[in-house]
C-alpha cells in the first residue's frame, strides 16, 4: 500500500472511535517554542475540530510570564513548582496570559482555518478558585509545614456549561488558567491543574498534557511509557519527580480518578505530537491509566 493511504487507514479506527468526544490539551509555555512547532499545533487541533472530535486548549505561559516579569525587575520564587504570586504579580500574570498568550494562540488557531474563542476562568464563571494551601511535610514526628503562595488558587468548581455550548458550535475554546474567588478576587493557577479539573468536569476521553521533555523520566532518566494511577501516586512520594512535574503527575491522577479515560504527557517539542498520540498506533510520551489493560482500537478497554 502506498504509505500515504497507509498512513491515513491507521488513523482510520481513531477517528471513529474519537469522533464526538471531548480531548482537553494542556498547551505548556515551553511547548510555545518556535512558529513552525506553534504553527503545527494549531494544524492538529483544527484538523480534530474538523473531524468532530471537541477538542478544548488549555494553555501555561509559565516562561512568558517569567520573561516579563524580568522585564519589569520583579523576581518571582517557586514552592512545589507554583509561583508565589504576590497582587502586583497576580495583575502581571493575568497581563501576560489573558491579554496576551491566549489571544496569540486564538490567532494561530484561526490562521490555520479554525474558529477559536479565548476564555479566562472569569468568563462565565468557568473556573472558581480558592486560595491554595500547599502542606510541607517534614518528617513522621512533625507537624506539616503549611506554605502561603499569596494569590496561587486551586479549582473550586468547573462550570462547564459554557464549553458544552461550545461543543455543539464550530468554535474551539482557548482557555487561560485565571481564576475567580468568592469575592471575585483573582487566582493564579497552574495550567496543568486547571486543564486535569475541566478535562474531569467534561469526563474527556482524552487528557493530553504537552511539555518539554519526552514523558516522565525515571531516576536513571528513561522514559516511563506507562503508569498506572498507584504507580504515578509512588512516583509522587519518591524524589523522582522535580519542579513542574510535580502538579503534572497529579493532576494526571486526578484527572483520572475523576473519570478521563487516560492522561497522556508528551513532547512538544515534536512537531505534531497531538496527532502522534492520537492516531497512531505506537503513541508517544507518558501515558496514566486507572489499571494497566490497553486501550488502542482491538485492545481490550481498561476499566474505569
Ligand atoms: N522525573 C521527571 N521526568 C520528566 N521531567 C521532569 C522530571 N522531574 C522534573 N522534571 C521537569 O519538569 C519539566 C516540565 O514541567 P514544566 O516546566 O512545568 O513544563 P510546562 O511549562 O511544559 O508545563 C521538565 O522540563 C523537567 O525539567
Ligand atoms: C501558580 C502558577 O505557577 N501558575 C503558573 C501559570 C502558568 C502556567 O502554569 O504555565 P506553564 O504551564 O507554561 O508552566 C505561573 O505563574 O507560571
Amino acid at each position: 500500500m502506498h504509505e500515504k493511504a497507509r498512513l491515513l487507514i491507521e488513523a482510520l479506527p481513531y477517528i471513529r472511535r474519537f469522533s464526538g468526544k471531548t480531548v482537553v490539551i494542556k498547551y505548556g509555555g515551553h511547548a510555545m517554542k518556535d512558529e513552525e512547532l506553534k504553527g503545527s499545533f494549531a494544524q492538529d487541533i483544527v484538523l480534530m475540530k474538523y473531524i468532530g472530535i471537541h477538542p478544548v486548549v488549555v494553555h501555561g505561559g509559565g516562561p512568558q510570564i517569567g520573561r516579563m516579569l524580568e522585564r519589569l525587575g520583579k523576581k518571582s520564587d517557586f514552592l512545589g513548582g507554583m509561583r508565589v504570586t504576590d497582587e502586583d504579580t497576580m495583575d502581571i500574570v493575568e497581563m501576560v496570559l489573558v491579554g496576551k498568550v491566549n489571544k496569540e494562540i486564538v490567532t494561530l488557531i484561526n490562521r490555520h482555518g479554525g474558529r477559536a474563542i479565548g476564555l479566562s476562568g472569569k468568563d462565565g464563571r468557568l473556573i472558581e478558585a480558592r486560595k491554595l494551601h500547599l502542606f510541607r511535610y517534614q518528617g513522621d514526628d512533625r507537624p506539616p509545614e503549611i506554605l502561603d503562595l499569596g494569590l496561587v488558587g486551586e479549582v473550586a468548581r468547573i462550570n462547564v456549561e459554557i464549553l458544552r455550548i461550545l461543543e455543539k458550535s464550530n468554535l474551539i475554546p482557548v482557555v487561560a488558567p485565571v481564576g475567580v474567588g468568592k469575592s471575585d478576587e483573582t487566582y493564579n493557577i497552574n495550567a496543568d491543574l486547571v486543564a486535569g479539573r475541566i478535562a474531569g468536569a467534561l469526563r474527556a476521553e482524552k487528557l493530553i498534557l504537552m511539555t518539554d521533555v519526552q514523558g516522565v523520566l525515571d531516576a536513571d532518566g528513561r522514559l516511563v511509557s506507562s503508569l498506572t494511577v498507584a504507580e504515578a501516586a509512588d512516583l509522587l512520594q519518591d524524589d523522582v519527580l522535580k519542579g513542574g512535574m510535580i502538579p503534572k503527575v497529579q493532576c494526571a491522577i486526578d484527572a483520572v480518578q475523576a473519570g478521563v479515560q487516560k492522561v497522556h504527557i508528551v513532547d512538544g517539542r515534536l512537531p505534531h505530537s497531538v496527532l502522534l498520540e492520537l492516531f497512531t498506533d505506537a503513541g508517544i510520551g507518558t501515558e496514566i491509566v486507572k489499571r494497566t489493560g490497553g486501550s488502542r482500537p482491538g485492545e481490550e478497554e481498561s476499566d474505569s
